[in-house]
């Protein structure tokens, strides 16, 4: 692809990038002119739709070569290298559907034995079942699968698996030991007292959403946008959506279903047409790519000697999934499959526009409408994307038996949650009315995605008539404003009129602000950046403070009284001095800035060396006292809220974690909240992910503070999260659960 870009003459080039809107048309026609009649473009699009050159194709022998390493691992115990050798082989393993056991159900019933060697039980089901799906009558699989069954509880399905398996069964001394097995499992079964249900978190999504009220109003500044036409209480589930096309990211190819997006379980699921996409179920594959070409085998051979209830259970296992998968929507990866795989080559933007072209079709199809697309209407397509598409993002999920383990010993939290949550960007997606909500850096909603469904829920109480408006990525107490204002236009082309960019706002300030020259003086310092953005906005605050509320000819709902509050210990009451780089807003004394910030990037370099020791795992005591003196530097150079502040004291409380020393560690993590909390709000969600670091450093040290932190960054994520908390962090169970178990242990002594 960079190879045929670099090949568009520089002419063509340059004139597309200069083109004006009312150019693009001829513009962008002479570019498809050219590409038409250029031979190696032409070249590339046949070897790419070519099935026997594409990368996509299945490939017998190549499974075959796959299998038989896998079988080489398998017989040296190396069962996680035997376990991707079988899904490579099934990956690009043909469909033989004439033969009588075809190569899929082995390899499926293989990667079934190393499932169960590594103690993947359901997962060994799970491949049992698509052995049986393509190969009702094989013994092998039916064993395995009661087994496995067995072996999680699941007494009764294994009791018919195993007597499926004693019919199948051709020898003697087979029937016979399978039936010694089902005596033994029958035994198991019948001491067994059946275990209470886990009822937890049943409630349905659809109950939660309310049936919300939502209009799309016009303002001259934003377009379009939403609002609700009745007041929303904090928390309120107000919209849930399906994307109306998405396509995965590149770097998550390997590692996340192709189409829910969630992790890949080890049993992961090969397209059965091509080689490339991976999904975490047969369902997942079947949404994605609509019921493949082959039929299911008969049953009916087997059937014969069967008593009725073992017939059902035979026809339940072997087309449960398949049949009940609504396959009504149009399936994305469909249209890819086969010959070229168009996402291993292309952009996801211009895949993701592919796919809004097909559902447009598609849907168009039996309408009267002609289907007719320009050249100019794709280039407008394209930039949409840029502009309306959303990107699905996850949390990095943190291993709970790991968790778990730690809250058993009770060990420090130095690997565990001290370090930060990580989001892992796994999708882009179009959302039809998810599309019309606008940006704000102080938002009153919040956006997440389970699997590929967006939802969004108030974090605050919203009047009705306020626009709804979630982050596109900066926020409030992240960036400054001059920062954020570059990235919105950068990113999005658009300049921002949020409520936190437009009025005055502690964080702008603070953020990146100086302190005072005088050591007592609690005043702000700002550079000519903050300045230049500000100035307008701080003409007023002089007077507002002094009088210490709005005065009636300013417009009042510019100014935010909590704002106010927040500045006014810092800033001068009376208008005497002017808004100047490197003056005191509160005295008026001078600082030298560039003198200041190149002591202050010695400091932040040190802190930095802190950093690369915490993640090579290896604190020196020098490291760590340097970047304690660095710390002293900052907080005399720096506004007492500067974020890098805050940042030094988060790297101190992971350092100090590291090597054991769990007091300094919580005091440091306390003193990063505490900044925090000014510069977002106490109930801002990454409050809550800090408090998640301090409640298990407090948890380790027997602080009794332990639980008010949890409840605390319960509430937090509740209002982010409503019902679905538990789902995005799990983790938070063992917390509440260790708090519990914390709060008993007080009472026995
Ligand atoms: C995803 S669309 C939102 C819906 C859009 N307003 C419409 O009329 O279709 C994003 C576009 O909305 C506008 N927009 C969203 N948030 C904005 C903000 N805070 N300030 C100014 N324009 C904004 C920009 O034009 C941006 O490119």
């Amino acid at each position: 692809m960079e190879k045929l870009k670099s090949l568009v003459p520089e002419t063509l080039r340059r004139s597309i990038a200069a083109s004006a809107a009312d150019d693009l048309p001829r513009t962008c026609s002479s570019l498809a002119d050219f590409l038409l009649h250029f031979e190696p473009f032409q070249q590339m699009v046949r070897d790419l739709a070519d099935p026997e050159v594409a990368l996509c194709g299945k490939n017998k022998e190549a499974a075959l070569e796959a299998k038989q390493k896998g079988n080489k691992c398998f017989l040296r115990s190396d069962y996680a290298e035997a376990l991707d050798c079988y899904t490579q082989a099934l990956r690009v393993a043909p469909m033989d559907v004439d033969e009588d056991r075809n190569l899929v159900t082995t390899l499926y019933t293989n990667r079934a034995s190393v499932l169960q060697k590594l103690g993947l039980l359901r997962e060994c089901v799970q491949d049992c079942n698509r052995a049986l799906q393509t190969s009702s009558n094989y013994a092998k699989a039916w064993y395995r699968r009661g087994k496995a069954n067995a072996s999680i509880g699941n007494y009764e399905d294994a009791i018919c698996d195993l007597d499926v398996a004693k019919v199948l069964e051709l020898s003697i001394s087979g029937k016979r030991q399978i039936e010694s097995e089902m005596k033994i499992i029958s035994d198991q079964h019948k001491s067994t007292i059946p275990s209470e249900q886990d009822n937890e978190n049943n409630s349905n999504i659809l109950d939660e959403l309310r049936q919300m009220e939502l209009q799309c109003v016009t303002t001259p500044e934003k377009g379009r946008g939403m609002t609700s036409t009745s007041d929303l209480p904090q928390a309120s589930l107000v919209h849930t959506e399906d994307p109306f096309a998405m396509i995965i990211l590149k770097p998550c190819r390997e590692t996340h279903c192709h189409y829910c997006l969630n992790e890949l379980p080890a049993d992961k699921v090969p397209c059965t047409s091509c080689s490339i996409p991976l999904y975490c179920s047969q369902k997942c594959r079947i949404q994605a790519g609509g019921k493949m070409c082959w039929d299911y085998p008969s049953n009916q051979n087997i059937l014969e000697n069967l008593s009725a209830n073992l017939e059902k259970y035979i026809v339940d296992t072997t087309l449960n999934v398949e049949s009940e998968t609504d396959t009504e929507h149009i399936p994305e990866h469909k249209h890819e499959c086969k010959g070229v795989h168009w996402p291993a080559v292309l952009p996801s933007e211009i895949v993701l526009a592919g796919r809004v072209l097909v559902k447009s079709v598609i849907k168009r199809r039996g309408s009267t409408d002609t289907f007719h697309l320009s050249e100019i209407s794709i280039v407008i397509l394209i930039s949409q994307i840029r502009v309306n598409s959303m990107t699905i993002v996850r949390m990095k999920s943190i291993d709970h038996h790991g968790l778990e383990d730690q809250f058993g010993k009770l060990t420090p939290w130095g690997e565990g949650l001290t370090s930060n949550m990580e989001q892992v960007k796994v999708g882009q997606a179009i959302y039809i009315s998810g599309s019309l909500f606008n940006h704000s850096c102080q938002p009153n909603i919040h956006a997440y995605f389970l699997s590929r469904t967006l939802f969004i829920r108030t974090t605050e109480f919203v009047t009705s008539g306020v626009p709804l408006e979630f982050s596109y990525g900066p926020q409030v107490g992240q960036w400054d404003c001059k920062d954020r204002v570059k990235f919105l236009e950068d990113e999005y082309s658009f300049r921002c009129q949020c409520r936190g960019c437009l009025n005055v706002n502690f964080s702008n300030l603070a953020l990146n602000g100086f302190h005072c020259v005088k050591p007592n003086c609690p005043g702000i310092v700002l550079d000519s950046g903050v300045v230049n953005i500000e100035r307008e906005k701080l003409k007023y605050l002089p007077r507002i403070v002094s009088t210490s509320s709005v005065e009636p000819h300013l417009q009042v709902e510019e100014f935010n009284t909590d704002e106010i509050n927040k500045l006014a210990p810092h800033v001068q009451p009376n208008n005497v001095f002017d808004i100047n780089p490197g003056f005191c807003l509160k005295c008026g004394s001078y600082r030298d800035l560039e003198s200041s910030s190149a002591a202050a990037d010695k400091a932040r370099t040190r802190i930095r060396r802190l950093r690369d020791a915490i993640v090579s795992q290896d604190v020196s005591s020098t490291v760590l006292l340097d970047a304690l003196s660095s710390l002293g530097l900052l907080r005399s150079t720096f506004f007492a809220y500067n974020r890098s502040i805050a940042e030094a004291e988060d790297n101190l409380a992971q350092a100090f974690c590291l090597v054991g020393e769990l007091q300094p560690a919580m005091e440091h993590c306390k003193a990063s909240i505490e900044i925090l909390e000014k510069l977002y709000n106490p109930n801002h969600i990454v409050i809550g992910y800090e408090l998640v670091k301090l409640s298990s450093l407090q948890l380790s040290l027997g602080d009794r503070a332990a639980a008010d932190s949890i409840n605390r960054l319960y509430q937090i994520f509740s209002c982010y999260y409503g019902s679905h908390t538990y789902v995005i962090f799990p983790y938070l169970r063992f917390l509440r659960r260790e708090k519990h178990i914390s709060s008993l242990e007080d009472q026995l002594t």
